[in-house]
């Protein structure tokens, strides 16, 4: 008998469409101007859009696949209040998507045994001072404890907005992949979450050029485009849904995102509780050898030990 897409290609699929809607809701929010910010804790800020642009998001999900796990960025009563629009309940597959071949791993994948980790606007801090070309919304879905696929979608590239997909053991598109320049080493960090600490490791690590900028989403989008052979966040404060969609996208093109020991977070339901990326965040372009580059890391480290 004839089968349709398979569940993790039907979830992609709509992880593109509902997010070039939540897209449109940011892009709406930032034009009106009245940005509705709420302090939600030190260097932590909300939006009219974080709220909104999540509440389209998980509204669609909630929808089409009522037994998938779904774990959002923001916990308040407005953001988690699922009665929207009728047009933000997006029923759209993207056919492009659709049109995949699923890897044969994930061919039987049940909704049970994912989850998705939705980070609404991605960016935030950088979206409440204008710098709009920091936001990403990230889309990551989660077989068990993997990062399997996921959408990070730039709501104002080129004044329209982007999507950037990746299916680990398929592909990535939505854009062209470029290598790091090879004749000199460079870094991407925090711009808002930077402190001594950050830069002391950083310096260890001897780059040519460091770019500090906003969004988890937007670092891996500077290693994906060959602006950056890394992304180094030597500190606690990304969550998983930092990191879910952005892992799943560069693992895809062949690269690697971490913890600071060489590890891979796990993405499955029970880290609802605690999805805090303790160890830092790592990520490395296709053609940078992430094993190397974590030894690397590690002398530093000891080094650092020694001289403290
Ligand atoms: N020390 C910290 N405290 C709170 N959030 C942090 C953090 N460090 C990183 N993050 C979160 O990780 C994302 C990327 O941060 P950065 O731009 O500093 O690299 C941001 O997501 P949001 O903008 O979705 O909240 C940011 O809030
Ligand atoms: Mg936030
Ligand atoms: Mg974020
Ligand atoms: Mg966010």
């Amino acid at each position: 008998m004839a089968q349709g897409p398979a569940l993790v290609c039907r979830l992609l699929a709509s992880s593109v469409s509902v997010a070039h809607k939540a897209g449109n809701i940011i892009r709406d929010v930032m034009q009106k101007g009245d940005l509705g910010i709420i302090e939600k804790g030190e260097n932590d800020l909300q939006t009219e859009a974080d709220r909104s642009a999540q509440r389209c998001i998980v509204a669609s999900f909630k929808n089409l696949y009522p037994n998938v796990n779904i774990v959002a960025e923001e916990v308040d009563k407005i953001s988690q209040n699922l009665d929207v629009p009728a047009d933000w309940l997006i029923t759209d597959l993207d056919p492009k998507i659709l049109d995949l071949e699923c890897p044969k791993s994930l061919l039987n994948v049940t909704e049970d045994q994912v989850t998705i980790w939705v980070d609404p606007l991605d960016g935030t801090s950088e979206f409440t001072k204008g710098l709009i070309d920091h936001v990403t919304i990230l889309i990551g879905v989660c077989v068990n404890d993997e990062a399997v696929a996921g959408v990070i979608y730039q709501p104002f590239w080129q004044n329209r907005g982007r999507a950037l997909w990746g299916l680990v053991g398929s592909g990535v598109g939505g854009f062209e992949l470029k290598e790091p320049p090879q004749t000199k080493k460079v870094y991407v960090t925090t711009r808002s979450h930077y402190d001594k600490a950050i830069e002391k490791f950083i310096d260890g690590l001897k780059p040519c050029e460091v770019i500090r900028v906003g969004g988890a989403g937007n670092k891996v989008l500077y290693i994906l485009e060959g602006k950056a052979h890394a992304y180094v966040y030597p500190s606690a404060g990304c969550k998983r849904w930092d990191t879910a969609a952005p892992e799943a996208v560069l693992r895809a093109a062949g690269g690697e995102l971490t913890d600071v020991h060489g590890n891979k977070y796990s993405y499955s339901k029970e880290n609802e509780k605690d999805p805090l990326n303790k160890y830092g965040v790592f990520a490395t372009a296709p053609s940078y050898n992430h094993t190397e580059f974590m030894k690397l890391i590690s002398d530093i480290q000891s080094k650092n030990v020694k001289n403290d």
